[in-house]
């Protein structure tokens, strides 16, 4: 089966995260998601969540940390999500392909359809607090 290494940026600011939406062509297309996309050959993470979130937000990361990762079995291929939380950034977030992004308040993820994957991170980020 297909396996792939995934750059997942939680962009987290005043108690909200920044969700775009999957075009319905993709995979686990028109639901929200992470902005982010496959790491490259001898990308690092963090180089990767630079790389994506300037091609997909137009957004310069300035400061990331490593935050913890997961795979997950969709019946078409397996994914390894390694989320990176963004604290800083320069620019304005925009969908640069095209696609919505709204900044979420934490408290109501529980509103929006993710990827199956998702939910280890949603219930991660709402065990936290981030002040
Ligand atoms: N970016 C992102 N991908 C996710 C999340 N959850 C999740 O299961 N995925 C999956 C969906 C896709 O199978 C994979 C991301 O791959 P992708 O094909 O969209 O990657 P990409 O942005 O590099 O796009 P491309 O190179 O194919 O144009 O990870 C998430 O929150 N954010
Ligand atoms: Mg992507």
């Amino acid at each position: 089966m297909q396996h792939i290494q995934v750059a997942v940026g939680v962009i987290v600011k005043d108690g909200h995260v920044l969700l775009a939406k999957r075009p319905e062509h993709l995979h686990q297309g028109n639901k929200w998601e992470f902005p982010g996309g496959k790491i490259e050959a001898g990308e690092s993470l963090e180089q990767a969540i630079v790389r994506e979130l300037s091609e997909e937000l137009a957004i310069e990361v300035s400061q990331q940390h490593a935050w913890f990762s997961l795979d997950y079995d969709y019946p078409e291929k397996r994914v390894s999500l390694h989320m990176s939380i963004v604290s800083a950034f320069t620019g304005e977030p925009r969908g640069n392909e095209g696609q919505p992004v709204e900044w979420v308040a934490i408290s109501e993820l529980g509103q929006f359809t993710f990827p199956d994957a998702n939910q280890p991170i949603i219930d991660k980020l709402q065990a936290s607090d981030w002040d």
